[in-house]
């Protein structure tokens, strides 16, 4: 009956506008229910939209903006709808619609065991909603429970004693939002701070560890503190800058706080998924509700790419007791699978939002006077959230382009791109693949340098090696296509072969940086790890696979690796988390209105000294930094409601 639909449905999948999935998936809903072609229209739209990181599908789009909604032409867009008959006329007609269909669950009806959901105007695949049911009740419970226990004048002074001691400085600014942070975060069982790069948040919460372990009492020695990254890099470079921090700390705070003894019993960083226990096979993690985390405070960094589904987990996992701080730019893209969980929890951050009762308590608890703007207000999650607003380590170029690029501002960004005297910030425009081939060259030569002249299993040789390398990388807007991650990984293989500074002799060869696309639990790497292939010391002609993690490497032998790619160019998704002393973004010729200005931002951020652009065409730099991600969500809602 539906065979014209999914004629069309077929056809833009061959054209590459669908995924396999997103007919597949139609074709399943309507096997166990309801099939009219209009059901069929939303479930395709649906899945396509998961895909692309949304966790529902707004309705009012649908009449909207449609062709936008996918970055679709008109065509494109009239020929799906034309194979999906009678089009609802609007948002009330697609609900009503869909109310009926046997496969939908409306919010509030009687029979509940139905694989999608319409919650007002959006509908989700069943799993969603409900993550983003509990994600919501759950941050609102926790910011709730801690407000109502915070009324304490005995405690609220010791804070206020201890960050005094902690903060002693007045900031440049004026208000010392570092300190707000960490009193707002003792108030509750979730603290949230946000901030673009190098404003302090590993400053501050190395500061509020410091301050939970001596308002403790009792429990101090016992304090059971865990730090997690949704990576293994991040989690890594996380423990190390909390190391660095409670050392300083130690030596300032004196005999009134074993601090060094307290943090050494803190353990390593974790990934979430080793912290939850990912199994093999199954999304469960041995961690949930029925089997929580022994943890009192647990420090979660980059929470900006924790995707809905893994933030439903933590929660579930985290015990009612225990403190939740998560870290991150709110900025940054979010994670590649749905939900942007940061950025809605973080909504109101820069407004402030704060409510008279959390700006007295800030009063009592810091000394400081938040001045009147910041008040309003904001619910729950936003009186246990403050944004650093003051960047102590990205200043220059780099951290004005950042700054310019996240408010949107193409003329500044332009401005500063053109203008950077120093060579921090440089952009070719109307860029060949000789400009790029010849900054990967440069860019690579020096760890292939080091390869070739020192040998290998001199004491520390592979560390070495490994900062080298990690020095510079190019990172894509796109995988596919000249100026995406495949097409340039050969080319600049090509190159250095050509330059004679790496033999390639079969798939593996010394000197090949690879990035893992699967988690593996025999050889215990992870999605996002990222190695490089070195001769193996122990054994003439073997190879194996070095991945840093701080300050030690861990090696795996190359043919145990199976799923791997190569990585001299990685996207900016794989980026986050990292920084590099020279970071080099390339965009393609043509973004097909996919790029967006969070993609650009997350690029120049993971830049520590020195950023180059290169743009075939200047144009798609332009219209990125115009556009915003949107990402359908129902979580802010949830979250106010
Ligand atoms: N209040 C402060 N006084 C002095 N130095 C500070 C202060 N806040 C931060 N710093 C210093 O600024 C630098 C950046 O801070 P930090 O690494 O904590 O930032 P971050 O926001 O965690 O950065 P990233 O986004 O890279 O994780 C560090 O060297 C830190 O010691």
């Amino acid at each position: 009956m539906n065979d014209e639909f999914f004629a069309q449905v077929d056809a833009l999948t061959e054209a590459g506008q669908l995924r396999r999935l997103s007919g597949a998936f139609a074709r399943f809903i309507a096997s166990v229910g309801d099939s009219s072609p209009q059901l069929m229209a939303a479930c395709v739209l649906l899945s396509e939209l998961e895909g692309r990181g949304h966790s529902c599908l707004m309705l009012d789009e649908l009449n909207d903006d449609p062709a936008a909604l996918l970055g679709w032409s008109d065509d494109e867009w009239s020929a799906l709808q034309g194979a999906a008959g009678v089009w609802p006329a609007d948002t009330d007609a697609w609900c009503d619609l869909l109310a009926r269909c046997t496969q939908v669950w409306p919010v509030g009806g009687d029979q509940w065991n139905q694989p999608l959901v319409l919650d007002g105007e959006r509908l989700y695949l069943r799993r969603y909603w409900l993550d983003e049911r509990h994600v919501a009740e759950s941050v609102r419970s926790r910011a709730l429970g801690g407000v109502l226990a915070a009324d304490d004048d005995a405690r609220t002074d010791d804070i206020r004693r201890w960050l005094d001691n902690l903060f002693p400085h007045a900031p440049r600014g004026g208000v010392d939002w570092q300190k707000i942070a960490c009193a707002v975060a003792m108030r509750g069982k979730l603290g949230i701070i946000t901030g673009g790069p190098g404003t302090g948040k590993t400053y501050t919460v190395a500061r509020l560890l410091a301050l939970l372990f001596a308002t403790a009492g009792e429990r101090q020695a016992g304090l059971r503190v865990a730090l997690a990254a949704p990576t293994g890099k991040a989690a890594a470079r996380l423990k190390q800058s909390i190391d660095t921090a409670l050392d300083e700390l130690a030596v300032k705070v004196g005999d009134e706080l074993p601090l060094r003894e307290l943090a050494a019993r803190m353990g390593a960083a974790r990934t979430l998924h080793s912290l939850l226990g990912a199994r093999p096979d199954t999304r469960a993690f041995q961690h949930h509700a029925g089997n929580q985390l022994e943890v009192d405070v647990l420090i979660v960094d980059e929470a900006s790419m924790i995707h809905l589904e893994m933030m439903s987990a933590l929660l579930a996992a985290l015990p009612e007791t225990a403190t939740l701080i998560l870290l991150g730019d709110k900025d940054q893209l979010a994670s590649v699978e749905a939900g942007a969980v940061l950025g809605d929890l973080c909504h109101n951050a820069e407004a402030g939002e704060y409510l008279p009762e959390t700006l007295s308590y800030v009063h009592a608890a810091t000394g400081q006077q938040v001045p009147a703007r910041f008040e309003g207000h904001g619910g729950p999650i936003a009186q246990q959230t403050v944004m650093l607003r003051e960047s102590r380590r990205f200043g220059g170029p780099i951290g004005a382009l950042a700054l310019a690029v996240n408010a949107g501002d193409a003329a500044v960004a332009v401005n500063v791109l053109r203008q950077s005297e120093d060579g921090k910030v440089k952009w070719t425009d109307s860029a060949q693949s000789a400009d790029l081939l010849q900054l990967a060259l440069d860019g690579y030569r020096p760890y292939l340098q080091l390869i070739k002249n020192a040998p290998a299993g001199a004491e520390g040789w592979e560390i070495s090696v490994l900062k080298s390398f990690e020095r510079f990388r190019i990172l894509c807007a796109v995988r596919e296509g000249e100026w995406g991650v495949s097409g340039l990984n050969d080319s600049i293989e090509q190159r250095l072969q050509s330059a004679s500074l790496l033999k390639r002799t079969g798939e593996w060869y010394v000197g090949r940086p690879v990035m893992v696309t699967r988690n593996d639990y025999a050889t215990g790497v992870f999605n996002g790890d990222i190695g490089l292939t070195l001769p193996d010391p122990a054994r003439p002609g073997a190879l194996r696979v070095y991945f840093s993690e701080g300050e030690t490497v861990r090696s795996v032998l190359a043919t145990r690796l199976r799923n791997v790619e190569t990585a001299f160019a990685m996207t900016v998704h794989k980026s986050q988390g990292s920084e590099f002393a020279h970071t080099a973004m390339v965009l393609p010729k043509d973004g097909g209105g996919m790029l967006a200005r969070e993609l650009i931002y997350t690029g120049i951020t993971r830049a520590r000294d020195y950023f180059t652009l290169l743009t075939p065409n200047g144009q798609v730099l332009l219209d990125a930094i115009a556009q915003r991600t949107q990402r359908a969500s129902g979580l802010r809602l949830q979250l106010a409601g």
